[in-house]
């Protein structure tokens, strides 16, 4: 789905109650604290069942307030809502209208990914934003794959519960046999969609740092080390396990490493180099979630102006021209929008309409200009 009407009620200190979005580009202005990356938490928030920049989803209540809710409408009459009631601890989903129990439910309608000004340093740090970056598009993009990843995380909870009570040896076996079958077959999912990622990435690189392309090297870490049996690691592991309670090896440990040349890139790349190449990153993974059909992504950058010069920002202006996207992008000032602002007016002719969205937020409130 692309947001065509999205509508709040006591979320952060957003005041308005109804937006309609534009379904390709939206530019949200405002200054410090009037409300900017709220707007896009709301839109977080219905995607993903939580925010990107809190844990405490009693945060997002306004303040004074026991309940909020988050709806999202496309153009094909298709409702979704999510609200929390943070004093009673209720979630409730639905979708058209009926009730649902499961935010994967919510999940498989609506594909939305964030680019914060932290965002790289989170990415490029452990390896836990990483694996969530993956997961979002397998999901999406294998959608076979959830069903397999339910039956892993089963067998890997009651692999870790044999371990942690150091129960009969016979059992632990069993559970460590099943757990490495799966984790072969997760893997291997997991390995060729990493695979197309990374062929997709190529193509965004070579618009955002084309000087790169040809240095960079992604590997794709399974979980244990490449040439061995996952049986014999977790033989030889036993006792480190055992002390640390849980299961150190399997496909839940994946992890992909992005390289220049054979040094990581965190340590090799500028802020504003690192920013490009997680915003090429992310639309490499908007354009295979796009290209399977199901649901049509949606893209939001909060304040696009940060560690960006204005070259860089035209190469991004050109990549998000090419993408099949919803983007919702936040500046603190207009002027850092020109290079988006020229090059969509040149390519849409007279009326703006036909090709963006501006709206000003001021102190919660989001007006249209
Ligand atoms: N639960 C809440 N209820 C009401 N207001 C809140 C709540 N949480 C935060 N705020 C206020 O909402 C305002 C908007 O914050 P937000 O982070 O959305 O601003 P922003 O426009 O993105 O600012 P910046 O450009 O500085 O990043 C802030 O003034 C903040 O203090």
């Amino acid at each position: 789905m692309s947001v065509a009407k999205l509508i709040v009620q006591n979320f952060r200190n957003l005041a308005t109650k109804s937006i309609s979005l534009h379904p390709e580009l939206n530019f949200i202005l405002g200054d410090n604290g009037s409300g900017k990356s709220s707007l896009l938490e709301a839109i977080f928030f219905i995607g993903h069942g939580k925010s990107f920049r809190t844990s405490k989803i009693e945060h997002l209540a306004c303040y004074n307030e026991d309940v909020f809710t988050v709806s999202v409408k496309d153009n094909n009459d298709l409702q979704l809502g999510l609200s929390k009631d943070i004093r009673l601890g209720i979630t409730n989903i639905k979708i058209n209208g009926d009730r649902h129990t499961r935010l994967s439910d919510l999940a498989s309608n609506i594909a939305v990914q964030i680019i914060t000004p932290e965002s790289f340093k989170l990415f490029f740090g452990g390896p836990k934003e990483r694996r969530r970056f993956i997961d979002l598009g397998m999901f999406h993009v294998k959608q076979d794959f959830s069903h397999q990843w339910r039956e892993f995380s089963r067998v890997l909870k009651q692999r870790n519960a044999c371990i942690r009570s150091g129960t009969d040896k016979a059992i632990l076996s069993y559970w460590s046999t099943v757990f490495c079958e799966l984790s072969v077959k997760v893997a291997h999912v997991r390995q060729t969609y990493v695979e197309s990622l990374i062929e997709e990435l190529r193509v965004w690189l070579a618009l955002l740092l084309p000087e790169l392309v040809d240095l960079v090297n992604v590997q794709y870490l399974q979980g244990w080390p490449q040439a061995k049996e996952l049986s014999e690691i977790l033989d030889k592991n036993f006792e480190r396990e055992k002390s640390y309670g849980y299961s150190l090896y399997g496909a839940h440990k994946f992890d992909v490493k992005f390289l220049l040349g054979k040094q990581v890139i965190d340590t090799q790349l500028s802020r504003g180099q690192q920013k490009l190449f997680l915003l090429a990153l992310t639309f490499a993974q908007a354009k295979l979630i796009s290209r399977v059909n199901r649901v049509k992504p949606i893209l939001l950058i909060d304040d696009i102006g940060a560690e960006l010069d204005v070259n860089s920002r035209l190469s991004l202006a050109r990549a998000i021209n090419h993408l099949d996207c919803q983007v919702i992008i936040t500046a603190i000032e207009e002027n850092v929008l020109a290079p988006f602002i020229s090059l969509f007016e040149e390519n849409s002719g007279s009326n703006k309409e036909d090709k963006y969205k501006m709206f000003h937020v001021k102190q919660g409130d989001v007006v249209e200009k």
